[in-house]
């Protein structure tokens, strides 16, 4: 089956700073994949890569088998990926329900199964909340208005960075109950987690990164902590 999303020797660059170094990372249509690694290992860097807000060259990602490496947000939008980014990054002086329907507008002509029903049947909350400004709402809420949003644009590949960070454990343990939901859709995921034993959880693969480099990829049920640790924070046979 062709992947939906490929990384071939992915490289990237601030300037002359170097933050990726050759990542070969595969997902499968429908897979959920974990990418783990500590603070500046370069998982944002690699989403971002793959949103088209950093130049790289065209073979060194694929979607569907097709390059679009460096191809502009739009396209790769319209493409069929979306992202979650870090900070959720809502349109504070809109409600929940406008802050999703930027999407709806966004997707218009693309197919897909999410409809503002579906994303409130979600997270019944924002039902609840729909008039209210998003800025108003938790930090959990937000993150669950993000999450809504991204879907709203029917992605076939979702890209979730950090949807945890700052969440008290409960609305996390809410937010991480969806996710199946969302693979049963058909939609890959994508991960990146600094809380290592959530993304072994919640993933089929997992990938983890140092400086720069995948240092160890297998089934999330299959590695074991020491091989983890290895990988995160340097050492051999890493593996698995
Ligand atoms: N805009 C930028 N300009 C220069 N260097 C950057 C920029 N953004 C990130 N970097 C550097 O690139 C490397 C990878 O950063 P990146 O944000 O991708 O890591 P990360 O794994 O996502 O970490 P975090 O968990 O802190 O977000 C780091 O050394 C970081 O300092």
């Amino acid at each position: 089956m062709t992947p939906i999303l490929s990384t071939k020797g992915l490289t990237a660059f601030y300037g002359d700073f170097q933050a990726l170094f050759g990542v070969d990372v595969e997902i499968a249509p429908g897979e959920t994949v974990a990418l783990i690694g500590a603070n500046g290992a370069g998982k944002s860097t690699f989403l971002r890569s793959i949103m088209g807000l950093i130049r790289v060259k065209p073979e060194m990602i694929q979607l569907d088998g097709r390059p679009v490496g460096g191809e502009p947000p739009h396209r790769i939008v319209s493409g069929g990926v979306a992202i979650v980014p870090e900070g959720r990054r809502l349109f504070a002086g809109m409600t929940v329900e406008e802050n999703l329907r930027v999407a709806i507008d966004n997707a218009s002509g693309r197919d897909g199964t999410w409809t503002l029903d579906r994303v409130f049947s979600l997270f019944p909350i924002l039902k609840e909340k729909r008039r209210e400004p998003a800025q108003r709402l938790s930090g959990g809420q937000q993150q669950m208005v993000s999450i809504g949003r991204a879907l709203l644009n029917q992605p076939r590949l979702l890209l979730c960075d950090e949807i945890s960070l700052g969440l008290a454990p409960r609305v996390i343990r809410e937010i991480y109950e969806i996710m199946p939901e969302i693979s049963e859709a058909g939609t890959a995921v994508v991960l990146v987690e600094q809380d290592v034993s959530l993304a072994k959880q919640a993933s089929d693969r997992l990938y983890c990164m140092l400086e720069g480099r995948i240092t160890l990829t297998g089934r999330s049920g299959e590695i074991s902590r020491d091989q983890i640790a290895a990988a995160y924070f340097g050492g051999s046979d890493a593996v698995a």
